[in-house]
């Protein structure tokens, strides 16, 4: 209006000076231009607006038009005002005769009540209601007329505001068209928001927020380039990615370069993250046989489906970015399938993309293309150009009830590609099965494997058996050392398999039926033992009687129970006479409960305390502990007709610490032996994923030491327990349960023949229905060394003399099995014990 108003009377001056030129008109319009100031206009139209009526708006407007006419100001207010009188009190002379609002009526109601100063129930005065009484002075008529007036004032104040007077219902709102909800979503979203969320509780104020990533925080952040790698490309293309973030002179902080298969616990990871500026890079291939990305990719899915984890735990990341590289040729449906179903987890889990996933193909890109999408990597971290991070809905909802992504294959599979066949463990033409291969294992069907035992080796040539003869009476040349599941649950840092054999919790593979495993694991077991016949030293009598095996230790790597027909597998064995010898990680209690009879059933102990635990075997269930605890009352009831074992391996450094905790698990497992024995020494920890180090393995002295403690420990505690049986050169020492010694004689030793009279019976028998003596060159103080077999020493080495005995090192760890000196450990190739 101040706008308006003068603009119009510019006008309207110029053309009143046009048409009136008298010199009185210009005195008028002087005055007029004068008064009819904003001050004027304002009063005027407040004044309407109290009067808020045609009627006052015609006056108003009369009003500006006599003035505009020449008319006198004075007289022109004068109308206004005495118009504003005269209809304020029609007003109020037409409130007082009609209830006009709801409102007003109330207002009336409360004057009925009031008590007119006699007290009562409804008395204004009264705090209690009713609580009035003789002297009590109401103040009704005076607060109702003060109060009233100021209530009134109030309503119409409001009403004003509002412009309008107040009304007890406001329908002014009735007609106006209705807001939608908005199911429209912030630019910053590619696509729309699925309607359905199955996940309600999630943070989606987390999700719907843009977030950028100015280049101060990337250059500030930590880098971690992870890789996996089977064959050394992907490790190859990760130290690129490293070399060329080395020469960003920007960075802050230089950048850890991380095996995927080397890392301990994911969580420490994927779960939880190493700092708050952390950035990750990964460089992935894809394999369609097993490899060990599915076990990441496994737990970066149960990791979000696990609603004890933070949904978003990767949001803490600075963002991450994938370099996938694969076979586009050979693999063309699922050319990057698992970068890009790791993108797809990562994302999932709250981690920002910061830069678009690299799919390169190794035949046709190769290196140029790597090398291209690191120096784009490399030039973004630099640009200070913000990164506008959108979240991708479709990676939250894919409009199933299953939360369960769509597998990959399956989609393969929807474009007339069959491809959802459930995998093989280890399929011939996988890296795994090259390297099982090469390492001595032959894969029997998709995912058993069978290698002929060192010890099987020695005791065909005469030259000592495993600890197995000494403690239990196996006969190691006739042993064939057997897994039906190369697969297995945890990874422990002693294992020999090198980070080459599959990991699961669970069976996900083609099974294979039981005779075809046993039919097929013979005869290579049997073919290797004929390409022994030609070896100097194998004893004719015992070459010939390899042909027939009579144990069958279900071990070597993997874990065994978890193939799903392992009752079967054991009781075939059991019709051809062989025995078994199980032993299991104490992850699978179930299975442990469904076993089925076996001659000697063995439970893994690694480790004393859940920290330790984790530490040494690195299993994959979070619940582990639980697990194993589990297994252990299993032991003491549902299977304490078995001949049980605990089998402890120590680890210097490890597990070594606590023998009362140790105790423990013996009392509440109750086995009937206890096989201590010192870790192999598999090998160098490159690349394999094993930290072990010889100064991890214990010294036979060392381990003697332990299990005098740990027998003192079971004695005090009245377990009956204690140390019966040896063999040193395996570092290797049994305590048993004193129900094993009668007369004073030690029977730790199995009657085989016993033993499968006693199952062909069909009767309930116990552990101590087949055992024999143990004899005396095996039990403890006497070595174990067989007689009958010959000392062998290699080429070169000399026997060590006593007073050295305790200070043998790594290098004598490679002798052979006659020699009867302590020894600390064995290399992997060779000293492989199931
Ligand atoms: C047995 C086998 C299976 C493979 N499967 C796929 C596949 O499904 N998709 C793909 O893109 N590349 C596939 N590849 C190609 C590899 O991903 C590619 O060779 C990669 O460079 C291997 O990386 P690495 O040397 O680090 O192990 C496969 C290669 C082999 C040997
Ligand atoms: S080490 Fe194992 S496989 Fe080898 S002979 Fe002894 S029990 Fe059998």
């Amino acid at each position: 209006m101040t706008f308006f108003f003068p603009f119009s009377l510019q006008k309207f001056r110029a053309h009143r000076t046009r048409r009136h030129k008298s010199q009185d008109f210009v005195i008028s319009l002087h005055f007029f231009n004068r008064l009819i100031s904003e001050e004027f206009i304002r009063l005027a139209l407040s004044l309407m607006i109290r009067l808020n009526g045609a009627t006052a708006a015609g006056t108003f407007l009369l009003t500006m038009v006599y003035l505009w006419l020449g008319g006198r100001v004075t007289i022109a207010l004068a109308i206004i005002v005495s118009y504003a009188i005269l209809h304020k009190e029609y007003n109020v002379s037409n409130e007082q005769g009609q209830e006009k609002t709801p409102a007003k009526t109330e207002k009336k109601e409360k004057k009925h009540t009031c008590c007119g100063g006699k007290g009562g129930a409804n008395c204004c005065s009264s705090k209690a209601g009713g609580a009035g009484g003789s002297g009590h002075a109401c103040r009704c008529s005076s607060k109702n007329k003060a109060q009233e007036k100021k209530e009134e004032a109030k309503e119409e104040k409001k009403g004003l505001e509002a412009g309008s007077f107040p009304v007890a219902v406001d329908f002014t709102q009735a007609f106006k068209p209705q807001k939608k909800k908005s199911t429209k979503q912030p630019k910053v979203f590619s696509k729309p928001m699925p309607t359905k969320k199955k996940t309600a509780s999630r943070d989606d104020d987390f999700k719907k927020s843009a977030m950028t990533v100015s280049n101060g925080t990337l250059l500030n952040s930590q880098i971690y380039v992870f890789y996996c790698t089977l064959q050394g490309t992907a490790e190859r293309y990760a130290n690129r990615v490293m070399a060329q973030l080395c020469t960003m002179r920007d960075l802050k902080q230089r950048p850890t370069l991380i095996n995927l298969d080397e890392v301990t616990d994911l969580d420490d990871y994927f779960v939880s993250v190493p700092s708050e500026n952390s950035l990750y890079i990964l460089v992935l291939p894809s394999y369609d046989t097993d490899c060990p990305l599915d076990f990441f990719l496994q737990t970066l899915e149960e990791n979000f489906n696990d609603f004890r984890i933070d949904k978003y735990p990767l949001r803490k990341l600075v963002g991450y970015s994938i370099l996938g590289i694969g076979d586009t040729e050979t693999w063309p449906e699922k050319f990057c399938y698992q970068a890009k179903k790791t993108d797809h987890w990562i994302a999932r889990l709250g981690g920002r993309r910061i830069f678009p996933i690299g799919e390169v193909c190794v035949k046709t890109g190769g290196e140029p293309k790597v090398n291209e999408w690191i120096d784009l990597f490399c030039e973004t971290m630099k640009d200070d150009e913000p990164i506008l991070y959108e979240y991708d809905e479709s990676v939250e909802d894919d409009g199933t009830e299953n939360d369960e992504m769509v597998d990959l294959e399956d989609m393969g599979n929807a474009e007339g590609n069959n491809s959802t066949v459930i995998k093989q463990m280890v399929a011939k033409d996988s890296p795994t099965y090259k390297t099982l291969t090469k390492q001595g294992y032959s894969v029997v069907g998709s995912h058993s494997g069978v290698k002929i035992c060192r010890w099987t080796k020695s005791d065909l040539r005469g030259r000592g058996s495993c600890y197995k003869h000494s403690l239990f009476n196996i006969v190691s040349s006739r042993c064939m050392e057997l897994t039906p599941s190369l697969a297995c649950s945890s990874k422990c840092v002693f294992c020999w398999r090198h980070g080459s054999n599959p990991v699961s919790k669970n069976w996900r593979w083609e099974v294979d039926e039981p005779d075809y495993i046993l039919e097929n694991a013979l005869k290579s077991h049997y073919s290797k033992i004929k390409q022994m016949r030609g070896v100097p030293g194998v004893v004719a009598e015992r070459f010939a009687k390899a042909f027939q095996v009579r144990h069958c230790a279900l071990s070597l790597v993997g874990e065994p129970i978890m193939y799903p027909y392992i009752n079967r597998f054991i009781g075939l064995l059991h019709e051809k006479g062989i025995s078994s010898f199980l032993v299991c990680n104490a992850q699978h209690p179930e299975a442990l409960a469904n076993l089925c009879r076996v001659t000697q059933l063995y439970v893994s102990i690694d480790a004393s305390t859940k920290g330790e635990l984790k530490k040494i075997d690195r299993p994959l269930y979070k619940d582990f502990w639980e697990r194993m605890l589990q297994c252990l009352d299993i032991l003491n009831t549902t299977q304490s007709h078995q001949r049980t074992v605990f089998r402890l391996t120590l680890v210097k450094g490890f597990n070594m610490g606590e023998v009362m905790s140790y105790a423990d698990l013996v009392q509440r497992g109750k086995p009937c032996f206890i096989e201590v024995k010192g870790a192999t020494f598999a090998g160098s920890s490159d690349g394999n994923g094993n930290p072990l180090t010889m100064q991890n393995i214990p010294f036979y002295e060392e381990i003697k030491t332990f299990v005098k403690k740990f027998a003192a420990e079971l004695q005090r505690r009245g377990l009956g327990y204690d140390v019966s049986a040896e063999h040193a050169h395996s570092n290797c020492v049994l305590i048993a349960s004193t129900k094993f010694k009668m007369n004073d004689e030690w029977y730790t030793h199995i009657d085989f023949d016993k033993f499968f009279d006693l199952l062909a019976s069909g009767q309930d028998f116990t552990p101590l229905d087949y055992v024999a003596k143990t004899p005396e060159w095996a039990l403890f103080g006497n070595g174990g060394f067989a007689p009958g077999d010959t000392r062998f020493y290699r080429k070169g080495k000399k026997k060590i003399p006593e007073t050295e005995k305790l200070s043998s090192t790594y290098s004598a760890a490679f002798v052979n099995s006659t020699q009867q000196e302590p020894v600390r450990g064995e290399t992997a190739a060779s000293f492989e014990i199931a």
